[in-house]
């Protein structure tokens, strides 16, 4: 696998702002300045709507700010997610049905221009806990199954940033804390920058190292909580921080 990833950078957003044309237009977001800090997971919280998805689509470079840039270095998020820099994981998976587990996966390196590399496959498709089930396609597997195909295709191009919406969405809160705990190790000991849009605050407070909260739309930063302490204590004082701004804003 490349190393790429242990060369992060910070992810600028400078004046970062989003509306939808329509009538009427939809202010998603408003003008937002925010740094992701390379090596760390930063979490999006905010009420249903604020614009969380539609910033990290702005990240990704699939969609085109209104005003307002998003710059990785010297690079445009379209830049790097062209030669593979960028790893997406949706709420649905999105899995292609006819492809097995180990096809699926491969398939990220193929669209990224990078060579084949079965070992980096397999080493992903075991370290997500899904060893024995390459030749199975998704309708084989359980929703948390198939969310872990869907992190291990993220993480196989070794991208720079991996941008996860909801990624632990649609699975029974048993393994929704398992994977939280086992798939962040992943990319934390890669040094991959990572930003996870959550609806849930323990979600966020466990699984990052900051949490901004947005507020309702549209989205303009109205808190910005480094998750220190890593003690039960600590994570249900922070899980107290974020809840009372999230109050707060409603
Ligand atoms: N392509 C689009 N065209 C028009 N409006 C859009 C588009 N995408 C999003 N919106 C609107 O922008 C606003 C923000 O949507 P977004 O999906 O970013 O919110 P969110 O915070 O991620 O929501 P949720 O928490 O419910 O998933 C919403 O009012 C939504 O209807």
């Amino acid at each position: 696998m490349r190393n790429s990833a242990m060369a992060g950078r910070d992810i600028t957003c400078r004046g970062l702002s989003k509306t939808f044309s329509g009538s009427p237009p939809v202010d998603a977001l408003a003008p937002v300045d925010i740094t992701f800090r390379a090596g760390q997971t930063t979490a999006l919280v905010g009420p249903s709507g604020c614009g969380k998805s539609t910033l990290l689509r702005l990240v990704a470079g699939l969609e085109t700010p209104t005003k307002g840039t998003v710059m990785i270095g010297e690079e445009t998020p379209k830049d790097l997610a062209h030669r593979g820099g960028i790893g997406m994981a949706f709420q649905d998976a999105s899995l292609l049905p006819w492809r097995s587990v180990h096809s699926n996966v491969a398939l990220a390196l193929q669209l990224a221009k990078q060579a084949d590399n079965n070992k980096a496959v397999d080493r992903l498709i075991g370290l997500v806990g899904l060893d024995g089930f390459a030749d199975a396609r998704p309708a084989a597997l359980s929703g948390g199954m198939r969310q872990r195909v869907a992190i291990a295709r993220c993480l196989v191009t070794s991208p720079e940033l991996i941008l996860l919406d909801e990624p632990f969405g649609a699975v029974d809160e048993l393994t929704r804390a398992r994977l939280g705990s086992e798939l962040p190790p992943l990319w934390r000991e890669r040094g991959t920058t990572a930003i996870l849009v959550t609806h849930s605050i323990s979600e966020a407070v466990t699984l990052s190292d900051r949490v901004i909260v947005l507020s309702p739309r549209p989205a303009h930063v109205i808190a910005d909580i480094a998750i220190t302490g890593r003690t039960p204590a600590d994570i249900e004082s922070s899980k107290d921080a974020v809840t009372r701004v999230l109050t707060a804003a409603a």
